[in-house]
């Protein structure tokens, strides 16, 4: 499979202190990866290295297997969004579009039209910049990546700010062009789970290093579900849970509850047990612990440290 990005050993420091460790990473062709770090670990920084945007202090990178000054010819085949572009507030979204057209030597000026029809701002387009909304903001900018037909999208944290709404109608328009025009997605974050339904992949940054890299089967493995019960005898619950199954880990909660952290496949067989033994079972589910919880535990240190 083609390779978009490689990275060999990259690195970058501002004056002493190196905020992206050498770093070995690379993205194929038609993937969605998810660049998911906390505020300062180091995302935009990565980005603005492949964007050309800041030079390495060691390593290479290569571009669609380019590297040295064939690199430039290949970073024009992808778009990049790095924080908010600088739009003219006073000037509607075709004009802003046309200005950068001309500052990037696109051809075609019909390809405004199209970028505006794929983002869905078409009707839109006559309305002042400054009278967008946050995420019709951010549709511009991913528009303004599309402009010259890229194969690969990366972009730095473009549902920051937005509502569930918002997120959900970028998540759409990046779905949408990774299937139906084949274009290969980079996009960071700070929140796992807004991009937890986009992304096949997943790659943790820590402090400049990239700590995890997942595939969303492993990090739906990672994410532990436990099961929840609320009964009418939770002594004698937790004593059959005991003698049924010796190894069985779990919590005694206030409110009659009881959480099972194992045997998770086995809910069936333990809901039965309890009708059969006469305990009332009020409530009965499988949780599933918060993806944003296993990252909160990931960055804050109690994992991989
Ligand atoms: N030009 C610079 N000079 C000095 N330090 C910098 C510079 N740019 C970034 N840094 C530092 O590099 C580290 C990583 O910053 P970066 O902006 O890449 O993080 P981030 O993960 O994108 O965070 P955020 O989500 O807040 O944008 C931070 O400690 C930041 O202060």
């Amino acid at each position: 499979m083609e390779k978009v990005i490689q990275t060999y050993q990259l690195t970058k420091s501002f004056k002493e202190e190196e905020v992206i460790k050498p770093t070995d990473f690379s993205l194929r062709k038609g993937e969605i990866c998810a660049l998911i770090g906390k505020n300062g670990a180091g995302k935009s920084t990565f980005f603005k290295l492949l964007a050309g945007q800041t030079t390495p202090t060691k390593g290479d990178i290569l571009l669609f297997g380019q590297s040295g000054k064939k690199i430039d010819q290949a970073r024009k085949r992808i778009g990049f969004m790095i924080e908010t572009p600088q739009f003219f507030p006073d000037f509607t979204a075709t004009q802003n579009l046309e200005y950068f057209r001309i500052q990037r030597g696109v051809v075609e000026k019909k390809r405004i039209s199209e970028v505006l029809e794929i983002v869905g701002l078409n009707n839109e387009k006559k309305k002042q910049f400054s009278d967008y909304s946050l995420g019709m903001k951010q549709r511009l900018g991913i528009a303004l990546g599309l402009l010259s037909n890229p194969d690969c999208l990366v972009l730095d944290e473009p549902t920051n700010g937005l509502d569930a709404e918002g997120i959900m109608e970028i998540r759409k328009l990046l779905l949408k062009l990774n299937q139906e025009k084949q274009i290969t997605i980079f996009i960071s974050s700070h929140i796992l789970t807004e991009l937890q339904l986009l992304a096949q992949r997943f790659v943790f940054i820590k402090n400049g290093a990239i700590v995890e890299d997942l595939s969303k089967d492993a990090l739906d493995k990672k994410s532990q579900k436990q099961i929840y019960l609320k009964v009418d005898q939770q002594a004698k619950t937790a004593q059959l849970l005991e003698l049924t199954y010796p190894d069985i880990q779990y919590k005694v909660l206030p409110n009659q509850t009881i959480t099972i952290q194992n045997h998770i496949d086995k809910s069936g067989e333990i809901n039965r047990l309890l009708n059969k033994n006469d305990v009332l079972v009020n409530e009965f589910h499988l949780e599933s612990l918060r993806l944003e919880e296993y990252f909160l535990d990931f960055v804050e240190g109690n994992k991989n440290d």
